[in-house]
């Protein structure tokens, strides 16, 4: 499946240096990602504009990957359910409740992803995961969402473990899957546990 890291909600307007929905369809998208912490902390993506792109990703026939996350405070705090839930809450508050199971909600906890991050444990994430799981139910009828995935600093000593002992229906990877190995690696871990389980890669092309 081909997506895109961001596009913009408007169908059209003056926006130097975005793309529409309609623009990422046109280029071959299926999936458009919003919300994703570095959007969130350097280009100012919140609760509403995740919002918005969801209701316009939907209305051009893309799936939302709509990423969520606390920062480590939030997290050092005992707040994580907490603030997810209100993420997830926002980020389809624009959706009906049939449109729901579209979407794809990817868990990354800030204090997880990248080069700084500190690999995550699946008893830190699974009761979050869970949440987000029960919450997408309680929103969509009962039908849930799509898929939640689990991101931050996965790779293929860790992903079979959070496979396994989390909720995760699926992996959301970044530096593991930026070689054609390392992706290979990742899929083959995913097959050994779910058929055809959704291993979304951010590589940049
Ligand atoms: O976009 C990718 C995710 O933020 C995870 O990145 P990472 O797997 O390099 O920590």
């Amino acid at each position: 499946m081909l997506g895109a890291q961001n596009a913009h909600w408007a169908a059209e307007g003056a926006g130097t240096g975005e793309i529409s929905m309609r623009m990422a369809a046109d280029a071959g998208a299926q999936l458009v990602e919003m919300g994703h912490s570095e959007r969130r902390e350097q280009f100012g993506e919140t609760d509403e504009t995740v919002a918005r792109k969801a209701r316009a990703a939907v209305d051009h026939g893309l799936t939302p990957l709509i990423c969520v996350g606390e920062p480590g405070a939030v997290r050092a705090a005992g707040d994580a359910e907490r603030f997810v839930t209100a993420q997830v809450r926002a980020a389809l508050s624009r959706l009906r409740p049939d449109e729901i199971s579209q979407t794809l909600i990817a868990y990354e906890p800030v204090w997880a992803i990248g080069l700084g991050g500190t690999p995550a444990m699946p008893e830190q994430v699974a009761p979050v995961m869970g949440r987000i799981t029960e919450e997408a139910h309680l929103l969509g009828a009962g039908a849930g969402c799509r898929a939640v995935l689990y991101g931050g600093g996965v790779d293929a000593a860790n992903a079979a473990t959070l496979l396994r002992e989390t909720p995760a229906d699926g992996l959301f990877v970044g530096r593991a899957a930026w070689s054609v190995d390392g992706l290979l690696r990742l899929l083959a871990i995913g097959r050994r546990y779910v058929e055809a389980v959704p291993v979304v890669s951010s590589h940049t092309v």
